[in-house]
């Protein structure tokens, strides 16, 4: 167990540290991580803190696993380690969506679709190799070694609900850290599923001990936790806007979080005289999806940013811009 005086420093001792940071580990150990996503790294001064922990919320299919793992390739494509412990998805089911992204990006319109990659890859008719298979897909060959690049780098951690807790969570990052030399990003998909170990608490509680424990892991080890969170009932209506206080354990929950960034599809949160004059602008409100910073301890919060769904690439188009229109909570009417 961590002493006392080792928990503790004076500030000639951190200024210290933070000199030898930055003169001799650059990428290494950063505080500043970029998120690839240009719009949202102008918004939060360049992108997620070392030492914080960001939660990303959202309805159910609005693309929150879409954008953790695209973020996830992009900060593991800039040079960095990333854990991604994915709780809902197999792990090769995260390597076809990583596929797919990278075909789309390749190709945008003609790449070959996350189906199309899917149904190749689990053809069991055939014994071959996942390059042969992916051979005669336009930019399949490209989007495998598009992949490669990053992929030492990316890990991917299967969780269960019953047996990921906290502890296993540090010993990932511990051992992930220590093979590879680098502080890692983690990724945790979902929060609600980490296991909690001990009497049987209510979810406020469970949330709030979770929180705190990335909080507190996230500070030890100087990284950036990016941890997806689902709501309760009430922030999954369909033509209504989720918010921080839709959050399953959303006050324990806010209190931990540096920054707190939930998803919406457009055409859910915008007011109702943008559908009325232009009828169009429905069917293209469908296509986007609206991140809003809701708090964020290191900057500016309430910021609005809109990106171009690519779902069927299983990617968002990486250059995100502010949301001109007006966005409401509730609209009512259908
Ligand atoms: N091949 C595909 N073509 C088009 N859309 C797809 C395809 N596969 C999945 N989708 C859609 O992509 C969306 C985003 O999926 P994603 O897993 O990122 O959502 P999520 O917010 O993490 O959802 P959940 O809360 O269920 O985990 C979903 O609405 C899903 O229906």
């Amino acid at each position: 167990m961590t002493s006392v005086m080792e928990q503790t420093s004076s500030i000639s001792g951190i200024l210290e540290q933070s000199d030898e940071r930055l003169r001799n580990a650059g990428e290494s150990l950063a505080r500043v991580w970029p998120t690839g996503f240009a719009a949202l790294d102008r918004s939060l001064g360049g992108g997620l803190r070392g030492g914080g922990l960001t939660l990303l919320a959202g309805p159910q299919g609005v693309g929150k696993t879409t954008f953790a793992l695209q973020l996830a390739r992009n900060v593991a494509r800039s040079g960095k380690s990333v854990v991604y412990f994915s709780f809902e998805h197999d792990p090769e089911d995260l390597l076809t969506r990583l596929i797919s992204l990278e075909a789309g990006e390749l190709l945008s319109s003609r790449a070959p679709g996350l189906e199309q990659i899917r149904t190749v890859l689990e053809d069991c008719s055939v014994s071959t190799s996942i390059e042969e298979r992916l051979a005669d897909l336009p930019s399949g060959p490209e989007a495998l070694a598009a992949v490669r690049e990053y992929a030492d780098r990316l890990h991917v951690h299967r969780a269960t609900g019953t047996s990921t807790d906290l502890t296993e969570i540090q010993n990932t990052a511990e051992q992930v850290w220590q093979a590879s030399g680098q502080v890692p990003m983690l990724v945790v998909d979902y929060l609600q599923k980490v296991n909690v170990p001990g009497p049987q608490t209510n979810d406020e509680e469970r949330s709030g001990i979770v929180a705190e424990g990335l909080k507190d892991l996230s500070i030890d080890g100087g990284m950036p936790v990016l941890a997806m969170v689902a709501s309760d009932r009430d922030g999954i209506t369909s033509g209504r806007r989720m918010r921080v206080h839709h959050l399953r354990g959303s006050s324990a929950l806010a209190y931990e979080a540096d920054a707190v960034m939930i998803f919406n599809q457009k055409y859910d949160v915008v007011a109702r005289h943008h559908l009325v004059y232009d009828v169009t602008n429905a069917e293209k409100y469908h296509q986007w999806a609206v991140l809003t910073v809701e708090k964020n301890r290191f900057g500016q919060d309430g910021i609005n940013l809109e990106f171009r769904k690519y779902f069927h690439q299983s990617r968002f188009s990486p250059d995100g811009s502010q949301v001109t229109e007006q966005l409401v909570d509730d609209r009512l009417f259908a």
